[in-house]
């Protein structure tokens, strides 16, 4: 018995310290995929090997990666033309039997021969497409609306405005050229990179791209006047951009709304890649101007964004690749008259891929942007995934609603672009038709969640800010609208860790919404404005509404006691009930208005990124 032991024992102690073999030829295997020539003739365990890396790779870059051959270890980088022949040969072998497209991105010569780039795309099933939002900022006039009409119908502008006709949803923006609401559009690219948009007489049919999109590129076209900023506020934090494209006239330079986006982007942590438009019609030297100006900004301490300017197909790989860094801020220059470098555009965004990295294991949690109610259907609401993974027939909670609680609700059908589909993962954007609710109890700000989150609203948040501008100072019982995620709603300052709050100052400030309880979480990031009034902030506490049953137990009684005892001597933190007169009127509970009058709204004053500390994300000399 006892020799039997220690058998075991010896047994479980070699396995401890030494590897088994197929430990040791695992790792052997490994090592020789990372050589340049790992590809030339490898033997059947590397070949599988490099088969399950693929497949590994393809799963983390949600249905692509690209794939370099000619580099690693074992020399200068660079293959004879017989092994690079070679190597490629065997790519083709691991990608066919995976579904893998496989597109020559670029080939460079290198000290010991060439280097070739390839994208592995996977075909996916008619009804599944990769997603990528860019939201399009820029100011008035920057040519967005015009750039986004020439991508998504293929024909080039005549320089009054032809191509952006085809984009205005409504009779004003017809006739002042302006755009006004969020808008989408879509550009959809096969396996290999090429557009399958195919208008028919100006018209698209957004289901028959994403039937034959391996990749769809969505368009938040935002509005570019100062007037809508608030709708471009919604745009950039409701919409969940994974990428933000920053439109520049030539000839206008960075003016206007220009560094108002630019800063929005950087404080929502998206990153931005310009396009400067226009160059058919801006002497040399003024678009020299332009981006030397623009290059300026990026650089500065606020930004510290590393600009690179696109000018071949080298670039463009080399900037897609290495994009998700927000240091990076690739700069285009184009025209949408004679179409010069719309192709390089169309390359890059060919190659973005979502920054929402999906999980389906985890949680759904959707975001509601928008509710409609369409004849024969019943409720629709509209949003994005952020996590997990949703499904017909899913039942899921709908909340908070004005009392902070959520119920359940059945998904009836679930559309992807208009498309009929049977689910939805995280990153996508969707809308569900949902079972026996009317749209009148749906607000926008609303999630759709797992009830495995035990999801809780909250009245209350706290949030690290940072005042961007304001004319005077910002106190407690101040009010602005809060933007976080699709959540917009008024909040009122109810206290803060300083007295007072000026233009680059950072606080803990505590918020109180005034009209809904809304789910949040920490770590989102949040804007707080009001007219020009700008302060962006990290949630870093919440403070879950507690329902009127738990209210009432003994515990909760005598928190409540000690909190008031506490409040005695800040009688501003107390949540306000509304006056008597106000109550005879039938008004709702609100506190009173800011205590600080708006002054000095002229158009002159700061930009969103002109005056916060140095060091801020979001400081730019001008
Ligand atoms: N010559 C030339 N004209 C352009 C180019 N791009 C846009 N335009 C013109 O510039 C004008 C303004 O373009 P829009 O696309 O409406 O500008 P926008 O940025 O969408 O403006 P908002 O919707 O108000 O924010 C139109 O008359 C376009 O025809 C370009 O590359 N070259």
């Amino acid at each position: 018995m006892a020799a039997a032991v220690e058998i075991e024992n010896s047994i479980r102690v070699d396995n401890l310290f030494s590897p088994d073999e197929q430990d040791v030829d695992m790792a052997a295997e490994m090592a020789s995929l990372s050589l340049k020539t790992a590809l030339v003739s490898p033997t059947s365990e590397e070949f599988e090997v490099l088969s399950e890396t693929i497949q590994e790779r393809i799963i983390e870059g949600q249905g692509e990666t690209i794939y370099e051959i000619g580099t690693g270890e074992g020399g200068a980088p660079g293959l004879s033309e017989e092994d690079m022949q070679a190597s490629i040969a065997t790519l083709t072998s691991v990608a066919q039997p995976q579904n893998l497209e496989m597109v020559k991105l670029r080939e460079r010569k290198e000290a010991e021969g060439i280097v070739v780039e390839f994208l592995l795309r996977k075909t996916l099933e008619p009804e599944d497409f990769m997603e990528v939002r860019v939201a399009v900022v820029g100011n008035v006039d920057a040519g967005k609306s015009t750039l986004l009409g020439v991508l998504t119908h293929g024909e080039l502008d005549n320089g009054r405005g032809m191509a952006r006709q085809r984009l205005f949803r409504h009779k004003h923006e017809m006739e002042s050229g302006r755009t006004s609401s969020v808008g989408n559009d879509i550009l959809g690219f096969d396996s290999v990179g090429k557009v399958v948009n195919k208008p028919d007489h100006g018209h698209l049919d957004w289901v028959k791209i994403c039937e034959k999109a391996s990749k769809v590129v969505t368009f938040i076209d935002l509005a570019g006047h100062e007037k809508y900023l608030k709708t471009t506020v919604f745009g950039m934090t409701g919409h969940a951009p994974d990428f933000a494209m920053l439109m520049i006239g030539a000839n206008a330079g960075v003016i206007g709304m220009t560094k108002e986006h630019l800063g929005l982007a950087l404080a929502l942590s998206v990153p931005v890649f310009v396009v400067v438009t226009k160059i058919d019609m801006c002497p040399a030297n003024v678009l020299q101007e332009t981006l030397k100006m623009l290059q300026r900004i990026l650089k500065s301490p606020g930004c510290r964004k590393i600009p690179v300017l696109v000018q071949n197909q080298d670039d463009v790989v080399c900037s897609a690749t290495n994009f998700t860094s927000e240091r990076m801020c690739p700069i285009f220059q184009v025209s949408n008259v004679s179409g010069e470098n719309l192709d390089l555009l169309k390359m890059f965004m060919n190659l973005l891929t979502t920054r929402v990295k999906c999980h389906p294991t985890e949680p759904a949690e959707f975001q509601i942007d928008d509710t409609f109610s369409v004849p024969g259907v019943g409720t629709v609401v509209s949003g994005t995934l952020l996590q997990g993974q949703i499904r017909l027939n899913d039942t899921v909670l709908l909340g908070p609603d004005a009392l902070g609680h959520f119920q359940p609700i059945i998904i009836k059908s679930i559309h992807r672009k208009r498309m009929a589909v049977r689910e939805v993962r995280g990153g996508q954007t969707a809308s569900f038709a949902l079972k026996k609710i009317k749209r009148s109890s749906i607000r926008k700000g609303m999630v759709l969640i797992s009830p495995r989150l035990e999801p809780k609203a909250c009245w209350e948040f706290e949030s690290e800010i940072l005042v961007l501008h304001h004319p005077t100072t910002i106190s407690v019982r101040y009010q602005a609208m809060v933007h976080v995620g699709s959540v917009r709603q008024t909040a009122t300052i109810i206290n803060m860790t300083s007295e007072h709050l000026r233009t680059g100052d950072k606080a803990i400030v505590r918020f109180r919404f005034i009209k809904n309880p809304e789910y949040l979480k920490t770590d989102m990031k949040m804007v707080f404005r009001e007219g020009r009034t700008k302060a962006i902030g990290n949630i870093s506490k919440l403070y879950p509404h507690v329902s009127a049953v738990a209210q009432n137990t003994r515990q909760h009684r005598a928190a409540k006691k000690a909190q008031d005892a506490n409040h005695q001597s800040h009688p501003a933190n107390e949540p306000q009930k509304p006056s008597k007169r106000r109550r005879s009127r039938g008004g709702t509970a609100r506190l009173p208005p800011p205590t600080i009058p708006e002054q000095g709204e002229a158009s002159s004053s700061p930009s969103l990124i002109q005056r916060s500390p140095p060091n801020s994300a979001v400081t730019v000399a001008s």
